[in-house]
């Protein structure tokens, strides 16, 4: 969600939805290390999964927000090309995660095709941890500002997972070391495009899913996104609500890798993305979602020990051996033969020396 010039050119997102009420974290604060800042993302992190990180208030931020910008323009470019062109570079999961994905290729919960458009950009492409990819011109021609974007978000990410590393009582640089800009990882930047749906024949465009990663921040200028109210039935469509976009602001959520990390602390929310509210829903949707992943090689164990705030491993638990390519295999084979439905997880209450110390509910953060 970056400037409110963006958000001028689109009608404004309607107030009579029922919204997810996400917790405001300021980057500016963060930075400046304000402990109530970091209590605020901890429990928020905890509670939904979700939550909306405010750029405003500093020049790294607002240098963000201009990168940001550059990649909405992007995201435009890419998904305007002919579909015949894209398809030259399409994505083929699992064995490559990286290159374009046409509208109507997947299935939604009815089983009718999905209608969102992406194009995945791969970082290890992008820093020259791989060997180049082929994409096509427009992101060729963007590879510089690719880099500097995907250079800014992993400087956010390091200052959240130093934040979770401190709240968790972790050793500093934990959370950071397992996911480091120069090491291969599935780690991608993802170009999303959603056209307007018919007014007679409107579905949801994305399926309900957690995020696999580790974390990720999200731009969107309109409406769309929902996720599903922590504890609720999803087949129960009042259960889902909108996110409202918020200029100057991303939305961060954390996957799945950091519910294993932290054995369930920490919590991966269900989200989905439907038509746009309103008069937003004539309009077509942009969003783009740099998707964090472990480097290939990071233990998916539990950290605990120490001093962690990590409940270490109780009886009818079991230790997760894989690393991160290991249990990303794992998942989608999993998943495909529907061993392991999508739903969110963590959230767990954290207890010390037997003690339940703190629990988080929603309605402790006003949902
Ligand atoms: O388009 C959006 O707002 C969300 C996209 C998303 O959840 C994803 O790509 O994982
Ligand atoms: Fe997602």
């Amino acid at each position: 969600m970056p400037t409110q010039a963006y958000f001028d050119q689109y009608p404004s997102f309607p107030d009579d939805v029922q919204t997810a009420e996400l917790q405001r974290v300021s980057f500016a604060k963060l930075l400046s290390q304000d402990s109530a800042e970091a209590k605020t993302l901890f429990e928020a992190c905890r509670a939904w999964g979700f939550f909306v990180l405010d750029f405003e208030g500093c020049e790294e931020g607002q240098s963000f927000l201009q990168s940001a910008a550059d990649m909405f323009e992007l995201d435009k470019e890419v998904n305007s090309m002919d579909v015949e062109e894209l398809m030259k570079y399409a994505y083929k999961p699992p064995y490559s995660l990286f290159g374009y994905k046409e509208a109507g290729n997947l299935k939604i919960e009815d089983g009718r095709p999905d209608r969102v458009e992406f194009y995945n950009v791969g970082r290890d492409d992008i820093m020259g941890v791989s060997a180049p990819l082929s994409n096509p011109p427009c992101i060729e021609q963007s590879r510089l500002a690719l880099k500097s974007y995907m250079e800014q978000a992993h400087s956010i990410v390091r200052l959240i997972c130093a934040t979770l590393d401190s709240q968790l009582r972790l050793p500093s640089g934990t959370l950071a070391s397992l996911q480091p800009l120069d090491k291969p990882s599935g780690t991608a930047l993802r170009l999303l495009r959603y056209l307007p749906q018919p007014t007679a024949d409107r579905r949801t465009s994305l399926l309900g899913h957690t995020d696999i990663g580790s974390l990720t921040i999200l731009f969107n200028i309109t409406g769309g996104l929902q996720l599903l109210a922590p504890g609720t039935d999803p087949t129960d469509e009042a259960n889902w609500r909108y996110v409202k976009p918020v200029p100057g602001c991303a939305i961060v959520n954390l996957g799945d890798a950091m519910v294993e990390w932290s054995a369930g602390v920490l919590r991966s929310n269900m989200h989905r993305v439907t038509y746009a509210p309103g008069a937003q829903g004539q309009t077509p949707r942009y969003s783009h979602a740099y998707l964090v992943r472990p480097q290939a090689e990071a233990p998916m164990k539990r950290l605990a020990g120490g001093d962690s705030l990590i409940p270490e491993l109780e009886q009818g638990e079991e230790e997760n051996t894989m690393n991160a390519k290991e249990w990303e295999a794992h998942k989608a084979v999993a998943i495909r033969q529907g061993r392991d439905n999508a739903r969110s997880r963590g959230g767990r209450e954290i207890k010390l020396k037997g003690e339940k110390i703190a629990t988080v509910t929603v309605s402790e953060v006003g949902a």
